[in-house]
């Protein structure tokens, strides 16, 4: 078990691709600190890595929040007597079509996706320098991040933003010994995109599901992203053998986006 005995904190862990990754490293051997904004669905993964045979501890905040973000730092190596992988991976979607965004909209998602990425960014590395960890930052980037989609601009603009910050991240700490990464999943059939699904119905008048079959119809290996086909590279980003691998944002889309 490569990763036996770290302690790793999850953002977004409630569900979804957060949730998964949370399982895998508890499967590798991390105790997992798990934080959303969804206190109940916070116990319920607990519970679940507890019955692998890792400790898990909950904190509830909000990404968005500098000081909110650095709490959840703090409480997971207290609660957890350590601090060694941060997974930045707490996102949000919208659908819009460029020409109807708002500077509300885009207030709101670059507060979650870009500033919540920063926040956990600047409060793991600052962990890990004062207690002399050579830890691993890793964040939710996109196929996003990598191509503009037609009604998901302001969406792919925080995910190019995520690329940008992993690069310069990476520069600013590898002397520290700290490498940055980035995931890049495609279509993950999460809440996320049921979502997308249905406010894609929602403009264009696509009946419920086309949109996500359309999606999935450009996927080499031909079917939807799982979190676990996710947590793969994730439990691969916060073990050894990545060691000497950084700024990079790497694709995992079942072969839609090539770069
Ligand atoms: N589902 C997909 O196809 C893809 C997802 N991603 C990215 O992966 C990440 C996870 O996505 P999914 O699991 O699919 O989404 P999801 O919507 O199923 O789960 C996201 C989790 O983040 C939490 N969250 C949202 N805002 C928060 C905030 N301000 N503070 C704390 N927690 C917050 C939610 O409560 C939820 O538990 C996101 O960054 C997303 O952009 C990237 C590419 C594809
Ligand atoms: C949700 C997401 O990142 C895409 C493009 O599917």
């Amino acid at each position: 078990m490569a990763i036996a005995g770290k302690v790793a904190l999850v953002t977004g862990g409630a569900q979804g691709i957060g949730r998964g990754i949370a399982l895998r490293l508890a499967r590798d051997g991390a105790d997992v600190a798990l934080v959303d904004l969804k206190a109940e669905a916070l116990t319920s993964v607990a519970a679940e890595i507890e019955a692998i045979g890792r400790k898990a501890t909950i904190f509830v905040a909000d990404v968005g929040d500098r000081e909110q973000v650095r709490a959840a730092v703090d409480h997971a190596a207290q609660a957890l007597g350590g601090f060694d992988i941060m997974v930045n991976n707490a996102g949000i979607a919208q659908v819009k079509a460029l020409a109807s965004v708002t500077p509300e909209d885009v207030e709101r998602i670059f507060r979650i996706n870009v500033q919540g990425v920063l926040w956990g960014i600047q409060a793991a590395a600052d962990r890990f320098i004062a207690t002399g960890r050579k830890g691993k930052i890793i964040n939710a980037c996109s196929i996003a991040g990598h191509d503009g989609f037609a009604l998901l601009g302001v969406y792919s603009a925080t995910k190019f933003a995520v690329r940008g910050l992993t690069q310069a991240a990476a520069k600013e700490y590898a002397s520290k010994g700290i490498t940055v990464n980035a995931y890049c999943p495609g279509v993950v059939g999460t809440d996320m995109w049921v979502e997308i699904d249905r406010l894609f119905s929602e403009i264009t008048g696509a009946e419920k599901g086309a949109t996500f079959r359309k999606y999935v119809d450009g996927i080499a290996l031909g079917r939807a992203e799982t979190p676990e086909d996710v947590a793969g590279l994730v439990s691969y980003l916060s073990g050894p053998d990545s060691d000497y691998m950084t700024g990079q944002s790497v694709l995992i889309d079942g072969g839609m986006v090539y770069r």
